[in-house]
């Protein structure tokens, strides 16, 4: 990995589907290295598109254009198929919401983080099982030499949410794109997944770039933010300050749309630790509450 590039530095994106109105507009976001930087905004905003155009990943009807795009310190303005498929999964990565879908359900674990290390050079087939369990250890899966047999059905939501987690920073990535990944996960997981990418962020000084529906996770994660409405950032700045003192109405509207809880809450990731095992969420939640 390389620490000095930017994770991500786009000016003046834009995206449209099919010649349609464009649905990103103007954006620009700069991920630092080792930074985390969130991306908000309501259903439709455009979040996805950008987090999808990081990766090459868009359908051939998007029109993309930019007037910089530098994805892990390189410039991908043009850039063909095989070069995305060069970057993919090995300097930059992507974590999905659900990841059921992410993993090959007929396949052992540590047989497909194997995989991955092996398709990025980074393990040959001998030194492949132990570098999985490194970085099994690395994502905090409990009992990891047990479960590297294990198949994705075997594992709770959390612990199959690790698994992608390790998928994608198996190879070390400059960038880490993760799009919504704790929101279909209950609330005591979702703050265990959300340290663990703090201390991956900080174990290793890839760049996060975050993207939620979710203010109250953002503020929990991210150092800085965008707010996005209608396909542009309405609001950037560091995330303390968005949520104390937001500028635009549209800020404020989230915010205020978050429920208050009617007794005093502290954070979870204040008291969930990030190897905390899953018999233990109870007692947590009853500390939480
Ligand atoms: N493959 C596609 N073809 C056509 N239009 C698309 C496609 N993907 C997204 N769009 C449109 O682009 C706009 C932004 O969608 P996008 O999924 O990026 O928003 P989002 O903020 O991530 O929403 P959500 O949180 O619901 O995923 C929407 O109007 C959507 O209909």
């Amino acid at each position: 990995m390389d620490r000095d590039v930017d994770a991500l530095h786009v000016e003046g994106l834009s995206i449209a589907y099919g010649g349609a109105a464009p649905s990103v507009q103007d954006v620009s976001l700069r991920v630092g290295p080792g930074e985390i930087v969130g991306v908000i905004g309501e259903s439709g905003s455009g979040k996805s598109s950008i987090a999808l155009a990081m990766m090459g990943l868009l359908p051939d009807s998007a029109t993309v254009t930019a007037s910089r795009l530098d994805v892990a310190g390189t410039d991908m303005q043009g850039a063909t198929e095989r070069d995305w498929s060069g970057l993919r999964g090995a300097r930059a990565s992507m974590v999905f919401q659900e990841p059921m879908s992410a993993l090959n359900p007929c396949m052992r674990i540590g047989a497909q983080i194997a995989e991955v290390l092996r398709i990025h050079g980074v393990a040959d087939k001998r030194q492949a099982r132990a570098r999985a369990l490194e970085i099994l250890h690395l994502v905090r899966m409990p009992d990891a030499e047990r479960r590297l047999g294990y198949y994705p059905h075997q594992l709770s939501g959390g612990q199959r949410q690790r698994v992608v987690i390790a998928i994608a920073v198996a190879a070390g990535p400059t960038l880490l794109v993760a799009d919504e990944p704790t929101t279909a996960l209950d609330v005591t997981v979702q703050a265990q997944i959300l340290e663990l990418l703090r201390t991956l962020r900080d174990e290793t000084g890839m760049g996060v770039l975050f993207i939620s529906h979710d203010l109250g996770v953002i503020g929990q994660l991210c150092e800085r933010v965008a707010v996005m409405y209608r396909g542009r950032i309405v609001e950037t700045g560091r995330a303390e300050r968005v949520l104390a003192d937001p500028q635009h109405p549209y800020t404020r509207a989230l915010l205020e749309s978050i429920p208050r809880p009617s007794v005093p809450v502290r954070s979870p990731l204040a008291v969930i630790p990030v190897d905390n095992d899953f018999a233990e969420a109870p007692a947590v939640l009853e500390e939480v509450r």
